[in-house]
């Protein structure tokens, strides 16, 4: 009947539409543990993800978490044919299931920060004249000079740390340069140990990638500059002027600069894919790739931070992504060039008494219940009577002290609280500590501010309460899950949108907003006002009289 083919139609449109191409955007993350891929598309929504877990898929490498800790306990590396497999694997998986490559219209993508890829003299060529008909890490095997890549949890650049921050005139100088005092992880550290430990190999080296740009070189063929945000993250970059420093780079190592390429915005097309993925995978000969950058400046993008804006992950640790206008480098935290826009910056900021700490607390005062715990919150008052707190049971980062110190209003030091004030006092220091040191970097709330709270804790609207009042500013709670990935899609459509020139806001404002949990209770400005200060003066008090733990 006429019924019946009308439904027989519709079934088959809705067939269609489901099959029908889709143009979309690829983000890659190759992190710590796995190589993941998402595929967005024009309404951005994400139509495809999938990954290649690196000890699990890849157990010939015999990596742990990723990696190889070495036996002096502070070398850590990754085999970088292990990388180059992984991609192999994963578009391989891809074109199994059917992903249809012509629609990618670009690509971008992350990388875990601060790691270093070694590309042996001659490398360029292999690079450019790739055979389709073979799995790129077949290819690449002669390719690099270090086959074993220091990655962001080596410790093992003390000594290179101390020469790189004297010849610079001491840490605050090289942060005021680079962003951040002098880090073991940092790429330019890295490059001088094995300058010092391995001049031959280093001599032999013809390119030093990222693992971002390294990620990045594979899918154009050829080698791609480093962005500014990623390239932040290696104690050489000239964060203002966004050219290497020659200062730092000859302190690290000789014609480091060649070896390097010169630095790009992270919004550039850095060209077109390689011929191999066309001709491998049906890559699209026009496939923009767009520069690859840092886990952390991509998840920035993911998470659609703006002007103003603050991401507070309440996870293990608790970690603040910052956007900063105007940074004020400092002895601690991190700033990166904006992966999203060249004029301003963002920042990382690591508190390592987060949950754990708060944990803790429940179990003592709250009997091992989030739910009391809350109650506690909501029969306490803004601002807790003037009693504040300190809690840092293991040796805090920001700042660098250890111990618990509770003051009461008179700022006396108490041995103990209520439990109550107890729990009030760890949460709304814990937020305090974490407004004073991210304007200490130069992070001032506005008026359209938001706070973008995830990881575990972000469950607690009651912990989400006391955010929103001591910041002064609306909580949203929002999906990080794949973010470094999503992100990494999103910039390709800003690559393609015309990266410099078009405002990142607007290329990504059909994503799916941030849902609002909190906003500041009346009154909770004035109660902050007066205690911020206080607590920034007991934290100074601490710093200056104790080292070691109080109790
Ligand atoms: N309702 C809750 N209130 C406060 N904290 C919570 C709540 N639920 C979970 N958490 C905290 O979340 C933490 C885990 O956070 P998560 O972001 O998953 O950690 P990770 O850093 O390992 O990714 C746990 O240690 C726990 O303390
Ligand atoms: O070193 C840093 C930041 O400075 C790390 O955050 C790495 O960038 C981590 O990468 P993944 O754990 O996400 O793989």
């Amino acid at each position: 009947s006429a019924g019946q083919t009308k439904g027989r139609a519709a079934r088959s449109s809705r067939a269609m539409a489901v099959h029908a191409p889709r143009r979309c955007c690829l983000g890659w993350d190759f992190s710590t543990q796995q190589v993941k891929v998402v595929a967005v598309d024009a309404e951005l929504n994400v139509i495809y993800e999938d990954s290649v877990h690196f000890d699990r898929d890849l157990p010939e490498f015999g990596t742990q978490g990723g990696v190889h800790v070495h036996k002096d306990g502070v070398t850590v590396t990754s085999p970088v044919l292990m990388w180059v497999q992984a991609l192999d694997i994963l578009l391989e998986k891809m074109k199994a299931s059917g992903f249809d490559f012509s629609q990618v219209l670009a690509l971008s993508g992350a990388g875990q920060q601060h790691g270093s890829i070694y590309w042996k003299a001659g490398a360029s060529r292999v690079l450019t004249s790739l055979s389709p008909d073979l799995p790129l890490h077949q290819q690449l095997q002669a390719c690099f000079s270090i086959s074993d890549c220091p990655v962001w949890m080596d410790s093992s650049t003390t000594t290179q740390c101390r020469q790189l921050e004297a010849a610079m005139g001491g840490a605050q100088a090289l942060s005021c340069l680079t962003g951040s005092r002098a880090y073991e992880r940092f790429t330019g550290n890295q490059i001088a140990k094995i300058y010092q430990q391995n001049p031959e190999a280093y001599s032999h080296t013809e390119r030093i990638s990222l693992v971002s740009s390294f990620a990045a070189s594979l899918f154009l063929g050829a080698y791609s500059p480093i962005d500014y945000s990623d390239g932040s993250g290696m104690n050489l970059l000239h964060i203002q002027d966004k050219v290497w420093s020659q200062a730092c780079l000859g302190a690290c190592a000789p014609h480091l600069e060649e070896k390097l390429g010169p630095p790009v915005p992270s919004c550039s097309v850095v060209g077109a894919i390689s011929s191999y993925h066309v001709q491998r995978y049906g890559f699209p000969p026009g496939c923009k790739v767009v520069a690859f950058t840092g886990d952390n400046p991509a998840s920035l993008a993911g998470m659609r931070l703006e002007e103003g804006d603050i991401a507070v992950s309440l996870g293990t640790s608790d970690t603040l992504f910052l956007w900063l206008q105007e940074p004020t480098p400092t002895l601690e935290g991190h700033i990166f060039c904006s992966p999203v826009d060249t004029q301003h910056y963002m920042a990382l900021l690591c508190f390592k008494n987060g949950s754990l700490m708060r944990e803790k607390i429940r179990n003592e005062s709250a009997s091992h219940s989030w739910s009391e715990f809350s109650k506690a919150l909501r029969s306490t008052e803004m601002g807790n009577s003037g009693n504040l707190g300190f809690y840092f049971d293991v040796m805090e980062i920001t700042p660098e002290i250890t111990g618990r110190y509770r003051f009461n209003a008179e700022n006396q030091k108490v041995s103990a609280f209520p439990k109550d004030v107890e729990i009030r006092a760890l949460i709304e220091g814990q937020f305090m500590a974490k407004r004073i040191h991210a304007e200490g970097l130069g992070y001032r709330v506005m008026p359209k501010t938001k706070i973008l709270a995830t990881g575990g804790a972000s469950h607690n609207r009651d912990i989400l309460q006391v955010l929103a009042d001591v910041f002064g500013a609306p909580v949203y709670v929002i999906d990080t899950a794949n973010s470094a990935c999503v992100g990494s899609a999103y910039r390709a459509f800003h690559g393609l949108a015309g990266g410099t020139d078009v405002p990142f806001s607007e290329v990504v404002k059909l994503a799916p907003h941030p849902i609002l949990a909190a906003t500041p209770s009346p009154g909770a400005s004035q109660v902050y006002e007066t205690l911020l200060p206080q607590y920034a003066k007991l934290e100074q008090r601490i710093l200056s009289q104790t080292q070691g733990p109080s109790e």
